[in-house]
């Protein structure tokens, strides 16, 4: 974000709604990050693959960190504000009160949460009707994606739920709609999670034969029938009630919302990159793809025709930069697979006692410690035996299986720190050999991607990216700005605010 008028004392607010906490960010016009704060938010695994979350946690955390990053400032300076968050479903009845998703009845938790895969039977019967809305999602439709969830609910609960429910919402519409008390959804959630087309809207048909007729007969009131793009402003902007929670004025500027990988997209893919001497200046936006790596990794392409790529979200028209078609491949579970392979091996307490003891993260000592023990070798040539499949919660991209599951080959009786650490490699190298499978898959359907744009709580990792430049062979940039997820956020109230014409305007860029 640069450029406009650089009046003194614009502020934009972003909160950017993660799978583990929620981050707020003030930001100048400049696009300068000037304070951060961060919450962790409730999770809840009722069951093996049920996931949930609950909206009014979330929301009040939301409050907690907005009231952080505008403290000791003027808050009327304040011009706009912008959410985004991941693509999880919140219900709510016609009161607008929170409905239960889960057999035990807990209204609290009212979130079936994005890598929640309870809807098994009901993706795979979607996906047998070959309906042509199929065809924007990768030929596939995928169980994270929100019809399967809602035929889930459907069928199993009816009177609890489903019969109850006056609005369905992706996580990042309802908290605009919380802010605002406006309805609208973005284009960018209902495109990507729901079928919905920029340009012919909602297939009728897709609905009606899926079983979700309800839905037809009431105008799609309940999932949305009024659509807005990313940025767009919301009614009067914040409501008094809202005002008071977040500690802004009322009338601030609300945008409309962007899923979360796709606010980190905004936040990179028009990085001005003049005077670094990188290979990539002077080439086309469409050569850059975002990694958007946090619980999940979503890579984000773009081309100015639709592209369909076998097993790779899209062609979504719109979604993420307005008049250019977006490719989404992603890797359902990264951060979480890294956590989870390293957190279960023996060799943690100790690893946690030596990481203390040096006041490192855990993952700063294992990169250390791999480095020690490679000797004179390249780090890579740690795992010449030892190999994970990455796929411990399926493959989203561009497999497009969910049945799939992780497997580690080469493993020894040993379970000392030096096989953790080499376990953790192995594991990032995975994860690196998969976005390079996606690359390869876009590549051969007529994307060309040079350059990869890296964002998200892993790419603070040094071996995650070293591990991406070594196995695709492209060369990695890393904004200067490492909260860049928060930055798109901030644009989209930035251009809510009326401070910039388009959300192009705020980004600024030399190739958007
Ligand atoms: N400094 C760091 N070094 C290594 N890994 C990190 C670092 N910061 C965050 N991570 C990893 O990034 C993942 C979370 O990223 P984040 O973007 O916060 O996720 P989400 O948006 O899904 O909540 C976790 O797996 C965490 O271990
Ligand atoms: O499906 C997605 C984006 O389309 C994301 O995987 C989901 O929103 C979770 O994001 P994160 O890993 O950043 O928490």
């Amino acid at each position: 974000m640069s450029g406009g008028d650089q009046e003194p004392g614009r502020y934009y607010v972003g909160v950017d709604v993660g799978t583990g906490s929620v981050r707020a960010a003030l930001v100048d016009q400049r696009g300068v990050l000037l304070a951060f704060a961060d919450q962790p938010i409730n999770k809840w695994e009722p069951q093996f693959s049920h996931h949930e979350q609950s909206s009014e946690d979330i929301w009040a955390a939301c409050c907690v960190v907005t009231k952080k990053v505008v403290q000791g400032i003027d808050v009327n300076q304040v011009r706009g504000l912008g959410f985004d968050a991941t693509c999880s479903l919140v219900v709510l009845d016609k009161q607008f009160h929170p409905l239960p998703v889960n057999l035990e009845g807990d209204s609290r938790r009212n979130i079936i949460m994005w890598l929640d895969h309870r809807a098994v039977s009901q993706v795979h019967r979607i996906n047998e009707t070959q309906h042509s809305v199929l065809q924007y999602v990768g030929g596939v439709m995928s169980v994270e994606m929100q019809a399967p969830k809602l035929l889930w609910l459907k069928e199993n609960l009816r009177e609890t739920c489903w019969d109850k429910a006056g609005h369905f919402f992706d996580l990042p519409d309802f908290l605009s709609w919380k802010a605002t008390g406006v309805t609208a959804r973005s284009l960018c959630s209902l495109v990507c999670k729901w079928t919905y087309s920029a340009e012919k809207g909602w297939d009728d048909s897709f609905w009606k034969t899926i079983g979700l007729e309800d839905f037809v007969a009431d105008n799609y009131s309940k999932i949305g029938n009024q659509v807005l793009p990313p940025g767009a402003s919301l009614g009067n902007g914040l409501t008094p009630e809202a005002a008071k929670d977040l500690g802004l004025p009322a009338g601030v500027a609300v945008a409309a919302s962007l899923i979360d990988a796709h606010a980190g997209g905004l936040g990179v893919i028009g990085a001005d990159v003049r005077g670094h001497g990188l290979s990539c200046e002077g080439q086309p936006v469409t050569s850059r793809l975002a990694v958007i790596c946090g619980t999940s990794s979503c890579h984000m392409g773009i081309s100015r025709d639709p592209i369909f790529v076998p097993g790779v979200w899209g062609p979504y028209f719109s979604a993420m930069v307005p008049g250019f078609w977006l490719n989404e491949g992603g890797q359902s579970v990264t951060g979480k697979l890294i956590d989870h392979m390293v957190q279960g091996h023996a060799a943690f307490p100790e690893l946690q006692a030596k990481a203390a003891a040096r006041c490192q993260s855990v993952y700063a000592y294992l990169n250390s410690h791999l480095d020690l023990i490679k000797k004179a070798q390249p780090v890579g040539f740690l795992t010449v035996d030892l190999h994970v499949w990455p796929d411990f919660h399926g493959n989203r991209s561009p497999l497009a299986d969910l049945t799939l599951k992780g497997m580690v080959t080469g493993l020894k009786l040993s379970q000392d720190l030096d096989d953790l650490a080499i376990l953790y490699l192995a594991t990032v190298q995975a994860i690196a050999f998969g976005t390079r499978l996606i690359i390869e898959a876009m590549e051969a359907a007529g994307h060309s991607v040079s350059t990869l744009f890296l964002c998200g709580g892993l790419s603070k990792n040094p071996l995650f990216v070293q591990m991406h430049a070594d196995i695709t062979g492209m060369p990695v940039i890393l904004s200067r700005e490492v909260e860049s997820v928060l930055v798109g956020a901030a644009i989209l109230g930035a251009c809510a605010s009326g401070d910039f014409a388009s959300v192009q305007c705020a980004c600024c860029s030399q190739h958007l």
